[in-house]
Parts: structure tokens; C-alpha cells; sequence
């Protein structure tokens, strides 16, 4: 297998010396006032929010750097990040144990109705162990592909990670994409062996395929059942024990590190800071080495897991931070925070995430244009991984074209404007970032260069002016069981993917690893994969650049006349069966006319797929019996001036909501 870990690597990692496991309290570390248990505890809490005037803070200086550990739960989907933490957050008195304790930390309202993570969150847990009053700082991560930017951010507040894996599915594509990520920030890994109370788990089974694939020696796996609470104290010493202290010098001036941040609108950007060197407290000036400008600290604190003011935050430590940034392109993720009298190195932060998909959004109304800006505005800055540029359209008016992680980062994007900022949006048909090289010297000049990207697929250059065309591909991996692996590889052909690599990582599952066009699975293919392996399969894959390909621009056409929205880029190969699908699409949700509509998928001149709206031919004399015969022919006369007046215009009117319900028809769909 290409990819193993070379033996000896896990060892290397720093350990801290710790106390035996029994010895240790499994007790909310008690604050001078909320010293009562979970819950009086958390009354307390409740009254800190409440109450500016409240005096009583934790001293964060009560957490020498020894006893800081900050780690990220990483896992493929579904396999217990959340419900981990939940028991993580009990175990430490962080919150009461009830049985309504269902992935607490998953706390936006997309996050709930989907059952999935899609923002990390961050938890300060206070843990006293044989007298010594620890700060565990630990941050929940989504396991989808699509927001796999989450946890490299995650990663790099954390010295450590607990890779959780299924003890029935075993390692999983996304299990085996996050442990790269950690293993190549230099993270310790410590293998949680998860679900151990399902009928059909398999523990032993899992520990083998984690020795196999990541030189992780069996003993080192923790076996538990998040859901029930089984074996998760043995978490938190294995916290303890292999997580190194985060390496950090308190008297050297403040590093903070953004790595990630939210808005809040009457606060402005709450900044989720991981301090590297000094200290930080409220009322110091701090300057944004990204901006420049200087800012006065409001509050500082940590999340446990609601906001909890401190005096101070000091180097190891992680938490947030309020100084009075009210524009969203003030608290950039990445970006170092210093105190302006010491100006400080920047911190490396980090590589900006490369987007997959671009689409246009319109507001549904442009009267509705400024909200649905601001909205796009405060959201970006809660989900740095969306890259927006401004765009117009005819039919649409002013919008954006907006660059996301996949569909699904799309689909959540677009739903959490709707909820938390109730906008109304139209998304366009997502394509992805194709590149031309031209050779026209004319376009070289007019785009100062001669690769071009393009994510508007209505600017896709004539092949009379490029030299070649690039698409761009993806390195992915599947995991399945043996049985499905014949399907699958035939799924793949079909995606016109190269395979690059089969391995057995058990005796029963194959790991397959292929060079697909990004186009070929950004949207269904995942589906196509679940549903012929019945659920088994997984897939995740990474970014390998980009290959030539016979690429062509499709317009579809009502009446001969283009709809702009509707232009795709599509393989030659497959334009025939997606010319097809939007013009059937197209056909359920125009409404019939005084006159037949052709709706048309033309590459150039060539027509590859028709549909037509049938003429709906109304009888205006329909209520004149007998009568007047001058009423007749003026009925007649304007019914005739009606078609005359559409197709003197030369374009079919779609009334807005039909084209609307097209556009949506499809991103809802995710077929094209
Ligand atoms: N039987 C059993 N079910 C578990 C256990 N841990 C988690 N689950 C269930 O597995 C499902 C997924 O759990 P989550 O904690 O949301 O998984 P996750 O890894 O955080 O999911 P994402 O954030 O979406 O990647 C939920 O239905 C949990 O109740 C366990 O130990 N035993």
C-alpha cells in the first residue's frame, strides 16, 4: 500500500508524565463562587451571562501551561464525534448529565435539522485530576468532506486529536482523511474505538485495520460507547497523559491566533483566539496584523460552552475575544493579533481554502439586494471557506457568484441565510472552476494573462480562441466492502476516473483510489455510491489539480433566444444526457403560451436535445353565441395581436417564478 505510515512515527510524540486514571475526580473543577456541583454551578453560569456587573471571573492564570491540553475530535461521519463530547461536557461538570444532552455542541439550527456537524465548536472543560486542576480545551468538528476546512483550522489550536472510528463500520474514506490532516500538522493521535455497544461491532476487527493503515499499535486504542457512557474516563486520562502541553512562552509579547471567528449583531465579530505567546486582557489595545488597525479589547473569556468572561487569556490557552470589530473584513481567519506597543512576527495561519463549486445567487426580489448583502456579509464571516465575487445577469439583476467546498456546503450556506437571516435567494446551475489557455491575442490582452479560470460558465471562451481546455480533478478514495467493489469500479468508468490504487485494508474491505474529474462527482455521485452499495461505501476525496479535456459550452435556448442562467460547461461526452435533463426540467415548469415554445440545448449551432411547450390555444369566442359578429373579429384580432406581440419581440416571456423554480428546481435536485 503507498500511503502507510512509516513505522516508529506515533512514538516520537511528547508524553506528560500523569497520575493513575483511579485517582482522579471526575469533577467540574470548582470555581470560588460555583462550587456546588453541575448545577449549581451552571445556575451560576446563567447569572455570569446575565449580569455585566458580575465581579467573580475565572483567573485563567490557575492554569499554569502543564496542565493545558487543547485537542479536536476528528472522525469520518456519524461515527460519535458530538455524542463524545456531549459525554466529555457531563463528565467534567461542564453541563448537568440529563438525557437531553444530544449533541450539545451542534447548535445551529441546520446543524439540528440535519443531524450533522458543519461548523467546529470549541469547549474549555475545567477537570481536576490527583490535585491538579486542569484546562482541556477541546473542539468538535464536522466529519463531511465538504468541511474539511473546519478541521485543518481546528487543528491548528491543538496539539493532539481523538480519531474516533465506528466499531462496526471501521475506518471509513473521511476517518482515513483526517488522520492525514493531523498526522501531517505533527498532531499525537489517540485512536477512540466508538459505538462498542452496537449488536454488530466488531472492536477487535477495528483495531487491526487501524494498526494496517496507520501504524497505530492495537493497545493504544480506547474501546467506549459514547451513547452510554462506557470507558469515556479512560478518554480523558489518555487526554492527559499522550497530548502534549501546547509549546508557548507567556512572557513574550501576545500571538493570537484567529482560527476562526462569528458575528453577532449587537457585539459585532466574536474572534475564537488560540494565544501562541503572552497575554491578553480586556482593555489592552491590540492591532490586526492583517488590517493594521488597532482595536480595544471589550471582553476576553473561554466557551464552556456558552461565552464565560475571564480577566485574562495567556498563552497556551484557548478562547474568544471582543474588541469592537464591526466589519466583517476586520477579523479575518488566520490573521495575528498583537499588542500595539509590541509588534510582533505574524503567525504562518493559513492556506485559504480552494473552492469546488461556484454559483450565482440573486436576491428573489433586488429591491431585497442590500439585505441579502449584508446577510452574505455576516455569514462569510461565520464561514470563511466561501469565496464571493460580485456578478450580474439580465434576467436576474445584481448577485454574487459564489465559490463553496461541494454541494452540500452550498445547500447549507443557502439554508442557513434562509434561517438565520431569512433571505430569499436564487441559486444558478453550480459548475466548477474550469481553465482555458487562450490563444487569442485580443482575449490574452483583455485578461492580462493567458490561463484563465472560469467560474461563470456564460464567459467560457470559443474554441477558436483557446489552445486547450482544463478540467479540474480530484484524488478520491472509497472505501467498501469486497462485494460491491465490481459496481463501484464500474460507477467510476462511467465517471470517466483512472484508477490509481486497490488495497485490502481488512479481509473483507477494499480501499480504491481514483483520479476523477471534479465535475463527475461534485454532484450525485456520492448518491450513486451509497445506493449501490447500500450504504456501505464511503468516499472522501482531495484536490490533484487539473488535466485537459474536451470541454464545450451548452446554451439552452427558448425560442432561439439564450438563457443566460442556464448556460452550463459540460465534457462532449456528456452533453447529450445533460442538454436532455434541463430541457425536460424546463419544460414541467414553463407554463403554455399563446404560442409553442421550443426550448433547445445547442452547442454552437448544433441542437443536441429539444423539448416544446405545447401552443395553448385559447378560444376567445368561446362566450360570444350568435352575436355581434364586430365583437368576434375584434376578440380575434387582439388574441392575434397578443402572439404577434410576443414573437415580434423575438423572446418568450417566463414569467419569473417558472425560471425561478427552474434555477432552484435544479440546485435542489443537484442533477445538473
Ligand atoms: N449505539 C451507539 N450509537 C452512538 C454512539 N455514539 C454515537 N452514536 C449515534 O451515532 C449517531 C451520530 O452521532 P454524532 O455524535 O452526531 O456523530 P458525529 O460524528 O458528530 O456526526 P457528524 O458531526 O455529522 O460527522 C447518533 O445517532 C448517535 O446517537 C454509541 O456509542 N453507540
Amino acid at each position: 500500500m503507498q500511503f502507510l505510515v512509516g513505522p516508529g512515527w506515533w512514538r516520537g510524540r511528547a508524553i506528560t508524565a500523569c497520575v493513575s486514571g483511579a485517582a482522579c475526580r471526575m469533577l467540574p473543577l470548582p470555581l470560588p463562587v460555583l462550587s456546588r456541583g453541575a448545577a449549581a454551578r451552571s445556575r451560576a453560569l446563567d447569572s455570569l451571562h446575565s449580569s455585566a456587573e458580575r465581579k467573580e471571573k475565572i483567573d485563567m492564570s490557575r492554569f499554569p501551561v502543564e496542565n493545558i491540553r487543547n485537542f479536536s475530535i476528528i472522525a469520518h461521519v456519524d461515527h460519535g464525534k458530538s455524542t463524545l463530547a456531549d459525554r466529555l461536557l457531563e463528565l467534567t461538570g461542564t453541563i448537568d448529565k440529563t438525557n437531553n444532552n444530544k449533541q450539545v455542541l451542534d447548535k445551529l439550527q441546520v446543524e439540528r435539522e440535519r443531524g450533522i456537524t458543519v461548523k467546529a465548536q470549541t469547549a474549555s472543560l475545567f477537570y481536576n485530576c490527583e490535585g491538579k486542576q486542569y484546562l482541556l480545551n477541546l473542539i468538535d468538528t464536522p466529519g463531511h468532506v465538504d468541511f474539511s476546512y473546519e478541521v485543518s483550522r481546528s487543528l491548528s489550536a491543538c496539539q493532539g486529536v481523538l480519531l474516533v472510528v465506528d466499531a462496526n463500520e471501521g475506518i471509513q474514506a473521511q476517518t482515513v482523511a483526517n488522520f492525514f490532516l493531523a498526522f501531517e500538522a505533527q498532531l499525537s493521535v489517540i485512536p477512540v474505538i466508538n459505538k462498542i455497544d452496537l449488536k454488530n461491532a466488531d472492536p477487535k476487527r477495528v483495531e487491526k485495520q487501524i494498526e494496517k493503515v496507520f501504524d497505530i499499535p492495537s493497545d493504544e486504542c480506547i474501546k467506549i460507547s459514547a451513547k452510554l457512557g462506557t470507558n469515556v474516563e479512560s478518554v480523558l486520562q489518555a487526554v492527559i497523559e499522550r497530548i502534549p502541553p501546547p509549546k508557548v512562552h507567556r512572557k513574550n509579547p501576545l500571538r493570537a491566533l484567529v482560527f476562526d471567528s462569528t458575528f453577532d449583531q449587537y457585539r459585532g465579530v466574536i474572534a475564537n483566539v488560540a494565544l501562541f505567546d503572552g497575554v491578553v486582557s480586556k482593555g489592552d489595545k491590540i492591532v490586526s496584523a492583517h488590517t493594521r488597525k488597532t482595536y480595544e479589547v471589550n471582553e476576553v473569556g473561554v466557551l464552556n460552552p456558552n461565552e464565560l468572561p475571564t480577566h485574562k487569556l495567556y498563552a497556551g490557552q484557548v478562547g474568544y475575544l471582543i474588541a469592537g470589530m464591526k466589519d466583517v473584513t476586520e477579523a479575518q481567519v488566520g490573521d495575528t493579533l498583537y499588542l500595539h506597543k509590541q509588534p510582533v512576527e505574524p503567525l504562518p495561519g493559513f492556506k485559504s481554502a480552494k473552492p469546488m463549486v461556484f454559483a450565482g445567487m440573486y436576491p428573489v426580489d433586488q429591491s431585497e439586494y442590500n439585505n441579502l448583502k449584508s446577510a452574505v456579509e455576516k455569514l462569510t464571516l461565520n464561514d470563511s471557506s466561501v469565496t464571493v465575487h460580485r456578478d450580474s445577469s439580465l434576467a436576474l439583476g445584481a448577485g454574487w457568484r459564489l465559490g463553496f467546498l461541494g454541494l452540500l456546503h452550498m445547500e447549507v450556506f443557502n439554508q442557513r441565510l434562509e434561517q438565520e437571516y431569512n433571505a430569499s435567494v436564487i441559486l444558478t446551475t453550480p459548475t466548477v472552476p474550469y481553465k482555458a489557455v487562450l490563444s487569442s491575442a485580443k482575449l490574452i490582452k483583455e485578461y492580462r494573462e493567458k490561463e484563465i479560470t472560469i467560474i461563470n460558465p456564460a464567459q467560457f471562451p470559443d474554441k477558436s480562441k483557446v489552445t486547450e481546455y482544463l478540467e479540474p480533478v480530484v484524488l478520491g478514495t472509497v472505501i467498501t466492502p469486497d462485494e460491491y467493489t465490481g459496481k463501484i469500479m464500474m460507477l467510476c468508468q462511467a465517471r470517466r476516473a483512472i484508477q490509481k490504487n486497490m488495497v485490502f485494508i481488512d479481509q473483507n474491505r477494499v480501499m480504491l483510489k481514483y483520479l476523477f474529474p471534479l465535475n463527475e462527482i461534485v454532484v450525485d455521485f456520492y448518491d450513486s455510491l451509497k445506493s449501490l452499495s447500500s450504504g456501505y461505501a464511503s468516499f472522501d476525496y482531495e484536490d490533484a489539480g487539473y488535466q485537459t479535456a474536451e470541454l464545450v459550452k451548452m446554451d439552452i435556448l427558448l425560442n432561439g433566444n439564450i438563457v443566460e442562467e442556464l448556460v452550463t460547461v459540460v465534457h462532449k461526452d456528456k452533453a447529450h444526457s445533460v442538454g436532455k435533463a434541463i430541457c425536460e426540467r424546463l419544460k414541467d415548469s414553463l407554463p403554455r403560451q399563446l404560442f409553442e415554445i421550443a426550448i433547445q440545448a445547442a452547442i454552437g449551432s448544433k441542437i443536441i436535445a429539444r423539448e416544446t411547450v405545447k401552443a395553448y390555444r385559447k378560444n376567445v369566442l368561446a362566450k360570444c353565441y350568435g352575436g355581434d359578429i364586430t365583437r368576434k373579429m375584434k376578440l380575434l384580432k387582439r388574441q392575434a395581436e397578443g402572439k404577434k406581440k410576443m414573437r415580434k419581440i423575438g423572446n418568450v416571456e417566463v414569467p419569473k417564478d417558472a425560471f425561478i423554480k427552474v434555477l432552484k428546481t435544479q440546485s435542489d435536485n443537484g442533477k445538473i
